[in-house]
Order: C-alpha cells, then sequence, then structure tokens
C-alpha cells in the first residue's frame, strides 16, 4: 500500500479556488440529463464519485461533451424519463450521490437496469428509499441482501400519489424521491418518518430543482409536494459552486496555525450548508470573514474545545474531529450516527486513529468526544478507503509531529488533487 508522510508544517496562507461542489455537480448532471434543452456545466467537480454519474448517464444513452479537463461538460437533455433496450448493468462505485438518485429516476422509468458499486456501496443501506419508490408501485429488488445494493429495476412509467419515507438515517434517500418525483404523471405527496439528518442537504436539492424549473411545496421538511405536470427544463447554463466540504480542511488549516487562507468558490450567499463549518471554526476562537465569492480564516487567540449538534455538516464535522487536537479542553461532536453507514464506520474509525496520535476518545453511539495529548504522536493512519479521513488526518502535519497517511489515493473520490492543494498552503 502506498503512503504519505507530512512534515511538520510550520505555518500556512494562501488562496485555494475550489473545485466544483461534488453533491452539486452529481444533481446537476442528472436534472441537466432529465431536461428538455441543452444545459451548460461549469465548474463541474473532477472525481471518482462524478465520474461514476457520467458514466452512467453515458450508457443510459445520454448525450454529452466534456471539456479535456473534465470541469465543462455540455449535457443533450432528454425532455423525458431514461429508457433502455435490454438489461444495462451500471457500476456506480461507493457514489452515494450517484446510487440513490439513480435508482429512483431508474425506478420511475422504462429501464431494465441492474445497480452495482464496491463492496463498501452493498453495506450501505437504501432500504428506506425501496420503501418509499415500491409504494409508489416500482419494482425494485435487491440481489443479495434485502435494503442493500445491489439493484435490479425494471422500471416503468407511473402514476404517483402519496408515500411515507424515513429520514433517520439518510438525507439521500429523500433526495432521490424529490428528484424522480416529477418523472410520474400525477402529483407526488412525500411525508417524513423519523427525525430528518443532514437537512441542509434537501435545501440544495430544492433549489437545483427549482433551477431546473421545477417548484416543491416543502411544509417545514415534514412533507413535500410536487405538484403534477411539471417537467425539468434547462437553464442553459449551470455553474456549480465550489466544495464546501472540501474547503473545510483548507480553513481548518488557517484556524490550527493561525495563518491566513482565503478559499474561492463558495461564500455566504452559497446553497451548501458545510459553509456552516466556518461557524464551527469561529465558535472555536478562529476569525472568520464570509463574503459573497470567498470565506477567509486566521487565528489570534488560542482554540477551544465545544460541544455541539453537527448532524447539519456530517461531512465537514470529521474536520472538527481532527482540529480538536489543537483545542484548549474536549470536543464533543453529537447527533452524527448515520456516520457509521458512510464511507467506512466513521466512528469508530475515527476513533480509532485519533487515539493513535495520542487523544483520549470516547466514542459513543452517537457521538464522539476528543479530549487532545499534550504532545501528538507520530502514526500510520489507516484511511479505510474513505477520502475525508485521509483529508483531515493531514492536518495532524500543522504540528511539530509528522504524520503518515496510508493509500492517500483514496482522495480521488471527492478530490484527487487534495495532497498538491494542501502542500500549496503549507511552509515548512
Ligand atoms: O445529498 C448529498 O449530496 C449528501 C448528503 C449527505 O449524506 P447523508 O444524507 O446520508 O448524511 C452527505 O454526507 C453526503 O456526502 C452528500
Ligand atoms: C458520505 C459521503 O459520500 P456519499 O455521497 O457517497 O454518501 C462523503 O462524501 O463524505
Amino acid at each position: 500500500m502506498t503512503s504519505l508522510t507530512l512534515e511538520p508544517i510550520s505555518h500556512v496562507s494562501g488562496t485555494i479556488h475550489l473545485p466544483g461542489s461534488k453533491s452539486i455537480s452529481n444533481r446537476a448532471l442528472l436534472l441537466a440529463a432529465l431536461s428538455e434543452g441543452e444545459t451548460e456545466l461549469s465548474n463541474l467537480l473532477v472525481s471518482d464519485d462524478v465520474s461514476h454519474m457520467l458514466e452512467a448517464l453515458k450508457q443510459l444513452g445520454v448525450n454529452y461533451s466534456l471539456s479535456d479537463g473534465g470541469t465543462f461538460c455540455k449535457v443533450a437533455g432528454r425532455g423525458a424519463a431514461f429508457s433502455t433496450d435490454g438489461l444495462v448493468e451500471l457500476f456506480l462505485g461507493n457514489a452515494g450521490t450517484a446510487m440513490r438518485p439513480l435508482a429512483a429516476a431508474l425506478a420511475l422509468s422504462p429501464v431494465d437496469v441492474r445497480l452495482t458499486g464496491e463492496p463498501r456501496m452493498e453495506e450501505r443501506p437504501i432500504g428506506h428509499l425501496l420503501d418509499a419508490l415500491r409504494q409508489l408501485g416500482a419494482d425494485v429488488s435487491c440481489e443479495k441482501n434485502e435494503g442493500y445494493p445491489p439493484l435490479r429495476i425494471q422500471g416503468k412509467a407511473l402514476e404517483g400519489g402519496r408515500v411515507t419515507i424515513d429520514g433517520s438515517v439518510s438525507s439521500q434517500f429523500l433526495t432521490a424521491m424529490l428528484m424522480a418525483a416529477p418523472l410520474v404523471t400525477g402529483e407526488v405527496v412525500i411525508e417524513i418518518k423519523g427525525d430528518l439528518v443532514s437537512k441542509p442537504y434537501i435545501d440544495i436539492t430544492l433549489a437545483l430543482m427549482k433551477s431546473f424549473g421545477v417548484e416543491v411545496v416543502n411544509d417545514h421538511y415534514k412533507s413535500f409536494k410536487i405538484p403534477a405536470g411539471q417537467t425539468y427544463r434547462s437553464p442553459g447554463q449551470f455553474l456549480v459552486e465550489g466544495d464546501a466540504s472540501s474547503a473545510s480542511y483548507f480553513l481548518a488549516a488557517a484556524a490550527i496555525r493561525g495563518g491566513e487562507v482565503t478559499v474561492t468558490g463558495i461564500g455566504e450567499n452559497s446553497l451548501q450548508g458545510d459553509t456552516a463549518f466556518a461557524q464551527v471554526l469561529a465558535d472555536m476562537g478562529a476569525q472568520v470573514t464570509m463574503a459573497a465569492d470567498h470565506i477567509k480564516v486566521s487565528r489570534h487567540g488560542r482554540l477551544r474545545g465545544i460541544d455541539q449538534d453537527m448532524n447539519r455538516i456530517p461531512d465537514a464535522a470529521m474536520t472538527i474531529a481532527t482540529t480538536a487536537l489543537f483545542a484548549d479542553g474536549p470536543t464533543t461532536i453529537r447527533n452524527i450516527a448515520n456516520w457509521r453507514v458512510k464511507e467506512t464506520d466513521r466512528l469508530a474509525a475515527m476513533a480509532a486513529e485519533l487515539r493513535k496520535v495520542g487523544a483520549t476518545v470516547d466514542e459513543g453511539e452517537d457521538y464522539l468526544t476528543i479530549e487532545p495529548p499534550t504532545q501528538l504522536r507520530h502514526a500510520e493512519i489507516e484511511t479505510y478507503n474513505d477520502h475525508r479521513i485521509a483529508m483531515c488526518f493531514s492536518l495532524v502535519a500543522l504540528s511539530d509531529t509528522p504524520v503518515t497517511i496510508l493509500d492517500p489515493g483514496c482522495t480521488s473520490k471527492t478530490f484527487p488533487t487534495y495532497f498538491d492543494e494542501f502542500a500549496r498552503i503549507s511552509e515548512r
């Protein structure tokens, strides 16, 4: 296995132009494919998760042209549901933002498909989404274990109606139902059962649907109505904003080391909930400036530990877990039970790796408390094929201790050039 040792970094400063958001890239590609008209997408993310969506759309007969660098894509919208001629197999890696939305859109299209993924994808639940699709009359079956991929979908046009969906494990199931709803002939009403997790991602979904011409009536995140007779329409051009989760590592570096770091491509009006990460750094004692097109972080005093519910920022919250190594006092990250069903069991994995560098960690069912050590230890960080573990543990080098990241290439899921960009703001 390859590894990367980061030597101690004494200073950080600079500006990072963020790659496009994963969440927005994959939503925009799917909606552009379903739309009437041609869409020009710019600042598209170039990463494994987006490649899986692009490849799947190609196999479904969607015509598009991608620029050499892969950040610009012209999509010829179908103006209709998908269709296939015989069985088509789509491999979706470990991309939740491809598997869940495509499963729903294909279940409501006249297709015969198999959706497969990496071994970890077969352990990531999708049952709540399948329950909701089956209430509409969809024909979706699990080939190995009930409630998990791989899936066989014999899709068909459906009428719509009222469905209940459990929102307590992943918001991506609701996102998938919302985005697929305009494919049915009648009205769809989706009622939420259980506490809806990762809520800000639903705002991204609703904003994207609106950009592509579909209105949703949101009754306080308890029920959503998608009135009948709406079709997706291309906005013509669509700019993907920078990835706010990817921004978290650079902003945290400035908070830890005290140099000034700016990220561009996101700002105070961004669609992504993960921009709230900057506020968490401010709560820990960092100085944060939010402008329309950038976020800037520096620090003058010391960082202090915090105790917060981070359900709204599940991805960026992992960056707080390693930032906590540099704060005075313990930090508790609460309401993150669904970390266990992501790229790996992130609660167990983060606890294990934080202990290796010397922290005292209490791993609860749905929380993590991190007490920083007086002296960090050099450790080999196991990354469990989880891009965010690799990225958030790079921050350990912002000390007098090196850190070794095993399998650093796993950042390709969302940020293939992460370590090059991190080196650009680092001075030794
Ligand atoms: O809708 C999205 O784009 C995402 C939703 C979140 O997942 P959950 O809703 O499963 O928490 C997040 O962790 C994931 O990286 C992207
Ligand atoms: C949870 C994540 O990914 P996915 O979209 O596959 O759920 C993530 O990127 O942290």
